[in-house]
């Protein structure tokens, strides 16, 4: 059976993250689902389920919150792993209790903050000045955590030999 990794990104973070997961777990069997196209996605072809989002204004996407509560049910009868992009780690425990719905969390078998960047070049210009005037940044940043991406690659990699 396959391994779905289902993401929302806004900027390119969370879908770099999606893409390192596929690349780690090795396995052919993977499908990379962007939740910004606008297929419809058959979860039932999946035995594994990995959930990723960026968090923007405190919040995740606006298609991933709709993907979680449409497909809440299959979600919660398949081994899912989660993880969330930020840039605000001081918050980062409340934004992932936000993120996903407290069942999911708990049903879960691995969850990662996977941290994030702050690409100026890809933000509009409101963005841009809100973000500069909040953190102080003059260039693009990244801090995205491998270690943790690495941690949450060997459990799916363990999960998929057990199912
Ligand atoms: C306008 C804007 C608002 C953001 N708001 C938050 C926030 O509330 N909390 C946080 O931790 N990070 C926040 N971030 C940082 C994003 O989560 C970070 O840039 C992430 O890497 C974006 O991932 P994406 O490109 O996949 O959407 C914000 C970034 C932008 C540009």
């Amino acid at each position: 059976m396959r391994t779905a990794i289902i993401y929302e990104s806004k900027h390119g973070t969370a879908e770099k993250v999606a893409q390192t997961i596929s690349d780690g777990i090795n396995n052919s069997l993977t499908d990379l689902i962007n939740l910004g196209g606008a297929r419809k996605t058959d979860l039932t072809q999946y035995s594994i389920i990995v959930l990723g989002t960026s968090i923007h204004a405190g919040k995740i996407g606006k298609a991933m919150s709709r993907f979680v509560k449409d497909n809440i049910i299959t979600l919660l009868e398949k081994p899912v792993a989660l993880f969330i992009c930020y840039m605000n780690d001081a918050d980062k425990d409340l934004q992932f209790s936000n993120a996903f719905p407290e069942l999911l969390r708990n049903h879960a078998f691995a969850s990662c903050y996977a941290g994030g960047e702050f690409k100026l070049e890809k933000m509009n210009f409101i963005e841009r000045i809100i973000i500069k005037r909040i953190t102080g940044i003059k260039s693009s940043v990244s801090n995205i955590n491998y270690e943790q991406i690495d941690q949450l690659i060997s459990r799916i990699s363990a999960n998929i030999l057990i199912n």
